[in-house]
């Protein structure tokens, strides 16, 4: 609905009514609501050259009037149709693909040609095509970059290059701004990326070093934004920093395209860095900044670096912990249980791994009053060189220092392996009788028959949540888990599993504790907030919102998280709880979105929300000089 009266809704094409020039210091949104759609995007194009540009792109269905306006008749076949139809023959296209490496080649490709249809395509089949895109058909893509490349998607910034930096981000803008959208973009060149997705490539999903293939964890990551929250993809930047790669098969590959050196490391990957966020700042100073599948130590390294600083976050690290909590809370409502009582063991203490222990713990910290060291205590930490003590000293990494356990605990446990001297997780199993067992540890099937059995022993339900990607490196088979426990498990995964039949009658829906369930919303409210920061609170807001939207609290029986496929719907939620914490912290500086959490105007959060969200639609294109 279209609201007059209020100060900054604009109810005509931007000819006749221009966007609000923003107080100083604040960014101030236009609201277009239900016909945001019909806005028109410019365009000087013609001919081939716009049936070549994917984001005006309309194939066959261009109408009649902008054949003729926009000199395409001779371009196209004869009949219109309409996007629908363009999508059920998309459809049955992808079908005729065989395997999944080849259904997202063929996804890229539509991508490449047609981008309504590209996510219109996506959005009529979520549930099934999100397993092609993103996790875990995104694996094996990245794996083939190189050898299915056909046309580049995103910013490919190269070390060897890297003098070139700024202009090369720079082009970047140009290029957006060369078709821009009236309807999402405010008057200022420089306002047109509110997010860039960067990635290093060295630790890409469970797969590790991949390089220049990387550009496809931060290409399908975007695509995630625009189905899961709405965010125009053409505000999207997805970029991949090539610092070279230590992963040998690249090396070997003769058709490897990205620069084959060494991975850069030390001071001169520090500069290169920081000069890319300096520039990012810079040329993009709305831009969230999304951190996305570096190595353990630079991700928690840049992060400390940038937090407090400047709108950023890891995906890996904070996405990761907040979905998990989100779940873990859930779990705990269905088994009557309270955080505070948990005994938590972290197997894989890498990047999701502490992030996860981090956002535990500050729910421990908030919820139930603990103090960090008392909150510190929840957890049992164990990577490939067992359970953390505190005598690893120095090889203990920074982020895991404060959970590392005292040695004197475990100098009476009766280890599996004396000869060792360190304790594995079934010593920890046996001795800690965890009640939450969570997998970051890319080791496929480390929760074997006996640990998972041993573990039930002890507790009534245990919560085990496998969420390392892609499938094939699950700790656990959900249908494993709960057949070794009589169905008793609460199991949730990273990657997508079909529903299991349970022992006693009816089936379990496991959830998928991905954090593609929170980014893409996370990223959403600190945008319409332009948010100084992403702050811890704005984090924990998006994980008691989300955790409230479990439909295992109505039905015990049910996921524990909602459906991946439902994330637009849960999106709205999340992105007004972020919304309402950036402006109740004094963190948000967009009047408009101000106002309306202040209840200043007659739109509510939520639809504003709506209003502000990409739909794959045709809007109507106008011929401009
Ligand atoms: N579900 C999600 O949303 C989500 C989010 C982020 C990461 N992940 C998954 O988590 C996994 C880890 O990712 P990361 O970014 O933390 O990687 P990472 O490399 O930072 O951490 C992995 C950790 O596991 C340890 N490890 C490896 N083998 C082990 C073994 N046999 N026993 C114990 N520890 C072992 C490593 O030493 C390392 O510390 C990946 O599979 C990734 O896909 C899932
Ligand atoms: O990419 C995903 O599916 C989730 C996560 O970021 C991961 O690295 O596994
Ligand atoms: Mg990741």
């Amino acid at each position: 609905m279209i609201r007059p009266t209020c100060r900054n809704v604009r109810t005509a094409l931007p000819k006749t009514c221009p966007v609000h020039a923003p107080r100083r210091g604040l960014t101030s949104r236009t609201i277009i609501t239900d016909n945001k759609n019909l806005v028109p995007i410019r365009t000087n194009l013609r001919g081939s050259s716009l049936l070549n540009t994917p984001r005006l792109n309309k194939g066959a269905g261009f109408t009649r009037e902008e054949r003729a306006v926009f000199g395409l008749e001779g371009f196209l076949p004869y009949d219109v149709h309409s996007l629908e139809k363009q999508a059920l023959r998309a459809y049955n296209q992808l079908l005729k693909q065989p395997t999944v490496i080849l259904k997202h080649a063929f996804l890229a490709s539509l991508r490449d040609q047609n981008q309504v249809l590209f996510y219109r395509l996506l959005q009529d089949h979520l549930k099934e095509l999100l397993g092609v895109l993103y996790t875990p058909g995104a694996a094996e893509a990245v794996e083939n970059y190189s050898n299915l490349f056909r046309r580049p998607i995103g910013c490919f910034i190269s070390y060897p290059n890297h003098e070139g930096m700024r202009a090369q981000l720079e082009a970047h803008l140009q290029d957006v701004n060369r078709t821009a959208d009236v309807a999402y973009h405010s008057k200022d060149s420089k306002d047109a990326i509110d997010l860039v997705v960067v990635t290093d490539a060295e630790a890409i999903l469970g797969i590790g070093d991949q390089g220049v293939g990387g550009i496809t964890i931060s290409t399908s990551k975007a695509a995630l934004y625009t189905l899961g929250a709405g965010i125009n993809p053409n505000r999207i930047l997805p970029v991949v920093l090539d610092v070279g790669t230590d992963n040998h098969a690249l090396f070997a590959d003769p058709l490897y395209m990205g620069w084959k050196r060494t991975r850069l490391r030390g001071k001169n990957y520090d500069n290169f860095v920081d000069k890319f966020i300096a520039n990012c700042r810079d040329i993009f100073p709305n831009a969230i900044i999304h951190f996305e599948d570096f190595g353990m130590t630079n991700a928690y390294r840049f992060m400390e670096k940038y937090k407090d600083k400047i709108p950023m976050f890891n995906d890996d690290i904070q996405g990761t912990g907040a979905v998990t909590l989100a779940g873990l809370l859930a779990a705990l409502k269905v088994s009557n249980q309270k955080l505070g009582d948990q005994r938590i063991v972290i197997y894989g203490a890498g990047s999701a791994g502490m992030g996860i222990a981090n956002q535990i713990r500050d729910g421990l910290e908030i919820l139930d009053g603990k103090t960090r060291q008392e909150a510190n205590k929840h957890f049992w930490c164990v990577d490939r060189n067992g359970l953390l003590v505190e005598s690893m000293g120095n090889n203990l990494r920074h982020s895991q220092q404060g959970y590392a356990r005292p040695d004197a605990e475990i100098a009476n446990w009766e280890l599996e392996n004396p000869e060792q001297h360190a304790a594995y997780l079934m010593d920890v199993i046996k001795n800690v009788k965890p009640t939450v067992l969570i997998g970051t540890s890319t080791s496929r099937r480390a929760f074997n028959e006996d640990i998972v059995r041993e573990m039930a022993k002890y507790v009534e339900r245990p919560i085990i949540f496998p969420m390392s990607n892609p499938t094939a490196l699950c700790e656990v088979d959900p249908e494993d888990a709960l057949a070794w426990t009589d169905g008793k498990a609460l199991v949730a995964t990273g990657s997508p599993f079909a529903p299991v039949p349970l022992p006693n009658g009816g089936t379990y829906t496991v959830a998928q504790t991905n954090n593609a369930l929170v980014y893409p919303a996370l990223s959403l409210g600190a945008i319409l907030a332009r948010s100084k920061t992403i702050s811890p609170s704005m984090l924990m807001a998006a994980v008691h919102s989300l955790a409230q939207l479990s439909p295992a609290l109505k039905d015990p029986g049910a996921s524990l998280l909602p459906d991946l496929s439902e994330v637009r719907n849960v999106s709205v939620v999340v992105a007004a709880a972020v919304c309402r914490q950036a402006v109740a912290d004094n963190n948000a500086t967009d009047q408009t979105t101000i106002d309306i959490v202040n209840g200043n105007h007659d739109v509510s959060l939520e639809e504003y929300i709506k209003s502000q969200m990409w739909d794959p639609v045709y809007r109507p294109l106008e011929l401009v000089d």
